[in-house]
């Protein structure tokens, strides 16, 4: 592995992913699947699947990401299933990534991270997604309580949906910063010095925050296409979303990520695991099934 030696979130991650292989297995409650699993479409149902993802993948994925909107769609009632998965799964061994997508001014960011990242919330988890399209400094209050706690942060940088590349993969002069007034603009426009994709902007403000090597910051890169990232200075853990429902395999990882440390990139799924529910011993065999794909693609 590439860089210092490491600690914080980093160490946490690199543990967990080190005793139960690399796999996020999302917990996403889509009203389809609950029907699927023979579920009403109700907070009870919710309760039901919800335990059921406890039971079986708690004990045994490395990280599991629970997508906040799914409960959030049932209100309090469903923020309170929430609670109970992400203590579940942690009582369980697993760690937790709170899929919020998180993002605003920095001192709402504050309430954000005082929510999903401080020991005196409910919904405290070990990490949470968030989206750097207010600023990258935005999320700051968010990167600090992260570091303070050996929580981590998850930044979405090239995204596996197909609407993301046109931002993600714009061109932006990476020195430039907003003038404070319109006076201090200058009368004519200074040449770019430094020129990158906008997602390699991300990659390269995270890279910074992990120079003190507790990999506080991961990022998000999807599996389903190549993304053209130097991810090598990244040192901090890599979200892949993207594998079963929308369409990358395991075989796909290797190439996907040539030139980044495979230790860190955790590829994630969500319907392509829970499609094997409600049976407990069958949800987790396919929960291991996807692990072990991954695992040997990665060689
Ligand atoms: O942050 C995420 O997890 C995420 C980022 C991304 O680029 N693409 C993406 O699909 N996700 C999430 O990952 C999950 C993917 O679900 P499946 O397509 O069912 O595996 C959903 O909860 C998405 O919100």
């Amino acid at each position: 592995m590439t860089g210092v030696s490491v600690q914080g979130f980093g160490r946490r991650h690199l543990d967990a992913v080190g005793e139960r292989g690399r796999l996020c297995a999302g917990i996403d409650p889509h009203a389809e699947l609950l029907e699927e699993w023979g579920l009403p479409v109700s907070v009870d149902g919710l309760t039901r699947f919800a335990d059921i993802c406890v039971e079986a993948l708690g004990p045994v994925a490395a990280v599991v990401k629970p997508q906040v909107a799914f409960f959030e769609v049932f209100g309090s009632a469903g923020f309170a299933v929430l609670e109970r998965v992400i203590r579940g799964c942690q009582e369980a061994g697993a760690l937790v990534l709170a899929d919020a997508k998180r993002g605003d001014i920095g001192s709402t960011m504050a309430a954000y991270a005082t929510a999903w990242l401080e020991d005196t919330s409910p919904l405290c988890s070990d990490a949470v997604t968030v989206s750097p399209y207010l600023g990258f400094g935005s999320l700051d209050p968010a990167v600090s309580a992260a570091r303070a706690s050996d929580r981590g942060v998850f930044v979405l940088a090239r995204t596996s949906n197909p609407e993301g590349a046109a931002l993600q993969t714009a061109t932006v002069d990476s020195l430039c910063s907003e003038p404070a007034s319109v006076s201090d603009r200058p009368l004519r426009s200074e040449p770019a010095s430094v020129t990158k994709g906008v997602a390699q902007s991300i990659v390269d403000a995270a890279a910074a925050e992990n120079a003190d090597g507790t990999a506080t910051v991961g990022l998000v890169v999807g599996a389903t296409r190549a993304h053209g990232l130097d991810l090598s200075a990244l040192n901090g853990p890599i979200l892949s979303p993207g594998l079963g429902a929308q369409g990358a395999t395991a075989d796909d990882l290797p190439s996907v990520f040539a030139g980044a440390d495979l230790a860190w990139v955790l590829p994630a799924s969500s319907r392509g695991v829970l499609g094997a529910g409600p049976d407990v011993v069958a949800l987790r065999a396919a929960c291991e099934k996807q692990r072990d794909e991954i695992e040997a693609a990665f060689g």
